[in-house]
């Protein structure tokens, strides 16, 4: 086998200098500061090939190479940080050598990149710097979001099971098997519109307060305070609807506290809401069509009125008004639920990219 030159591109920064052989499937045998061989695959087939350079500085004698597929990756750190007019003592180029215009930078750039390493490097130091409070409030919102994880899973779970066993016949009786954690779960998710306002998550507040007061509204007021909703099947597919979102979505966020994801419970979280949202307002929908003969019947909540126009104002009408903002709130949230799953995938693919 006879030795030959490869071709070889190079670049710079302040501190090191880049070689790419064009090699591929290479085996490296030395490198040293001024001479390298490898055998492999190159411009004139399997050979062995050799290239050697005499640079225009001192290079420091640790280098670092990586052999890929296609090319062998040269990293050299410059004795010196500064700037070379070129890269070998002598003027004229040898033949093999071309610059590497993917890495290419000319000076001014190359500086403005070393600052704004040096920027990420103090910005990294700063968030650093406030760890004791980014701690509490990773913290807080782990913890928050485990407990919900916790007492909405402990109510799917217990529906899903009693569904088997049980079939339609579970349908009467969830509000009495599942109220209390249901009542605990959503009394402990008026945090979530706490939390946008202290400025701790960057969730929109009018969003939450929509979901919160909405569902409050269907568990505190229609269940909660009807004995005769309380048997109803309709309990079921709303605390079923309910929960099914949020034994995603709080894992989901219990690993962003974390500062990773995984793609399935992200695609989860960023896609069950489009069957599941309508649904659940269909659902609490009729809830409330079916508490409006109860409220009529037991006065319950009814506004006192003067004697000339009547006795009282059924709550009943009340509720008639609330099923319109129920449906503004449904297209409120379905809006920003589409929003940020745009975001989201958006600027996943800017990521890839
Ligand atoms: C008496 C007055 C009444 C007035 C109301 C009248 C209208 C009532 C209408 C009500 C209709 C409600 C119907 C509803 O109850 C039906 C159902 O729920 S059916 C089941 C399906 N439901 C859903 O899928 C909705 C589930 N809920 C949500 O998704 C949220 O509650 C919502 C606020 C709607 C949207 O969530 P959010 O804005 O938070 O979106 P993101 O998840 O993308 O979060 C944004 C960023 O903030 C970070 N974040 C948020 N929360 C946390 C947390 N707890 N812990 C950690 N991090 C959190 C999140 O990671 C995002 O960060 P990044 O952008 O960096 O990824």
């Amino acid at each position: 086998m006879q030795t030959l030159t490869p071709h070889v591109h190079w670049a710079q920064r302040h501190a090191e200098l880049y070689l790419r052989v064009e090699l591929s499937d290479a085996k490296v045998g030395t490198v040293c500061s001024i001479r390298t061989t490898a055998q492999g695959h190159g411009a004139k087939g399997d050979n062995e090939y050799e290239f050697s350079l005499e640079f225009l500085q001192p290079v420091r004698p640790e280098i670092s190479h990586k052999s890929t597929q296609r090319l062998v990756d040269i990293k050299i750190r410059k004795q010196e940080e500064r700037w070379w007019d070129r890269l070998t003592l002598q003027e004229r180029k040898p033949l093999f050598l071309a610059p590497d215009f993917d890495r290419w930078l000319d000076e001014s750039d190359a500086e403005m990149e070393l600052q704004a390493k040096e920027e990420e490097k103090i910005n990294r130091i700063s968030v650093e710097s406030r760890v004791p409070y980014l701690g509490l409030k990773k913290g807080y919102l782990f913890m928050y979001n485990l407990v919900q994880f916790l007492g909405f899973s402990w109510i799917f779970v217990n529906m899903t099971v009693r569904l088997f066993i049980l079939g339609q016949d579970s349908f009467y009786d969830t509000f009495h098997t599942t109220a209390d954690m249901m009542y605990f779960c959503q009394m402990m998710a008026v945090l979530e519109v706490i939390n946008p306002l202290l400025g701790l998550v960057k969730t929109g507040f009018f969003p939450s307060m929509i979901q919160v007061a909405g569902r409050n509204v269907i568990l505190f007021v229609i269940f909660g305070s009807l004995e005769d909703m309380q048997n109803k099947p309709v309990v079921f597919f709303v605390f079923y609807l309910w929960s099914t979102i949020e034994i995603f979505r709080y894992p989901f966020y219990m690993l962003a506290c974390m500062g990773t994801d995984w793609k399935l419970l992200t695609w989860l979280r960023y896609s069950l809401w489009i069957p599941l949202y309508p649904l659940g307002v269909l659902a609490e929908a009729v809830a409330v069509i079916q508490s409006l003969p109860i409220f009529d019947e037991t006065r319950l909540f009814s506004f006192p009125l003067p004697a000339m126009l009547g006795s009282s104002l059924s709550f009943s009408y009340t509720l008639q008004l609330y099923l319109i903002l129920m449906f503004l709130g449904l297209f409120i949230n379905f809006r920003h639920l589409y929003k940020q799953r745009r975001r989201r995938y958006r600027s996943r693919k800017r990521k890839v990219q």
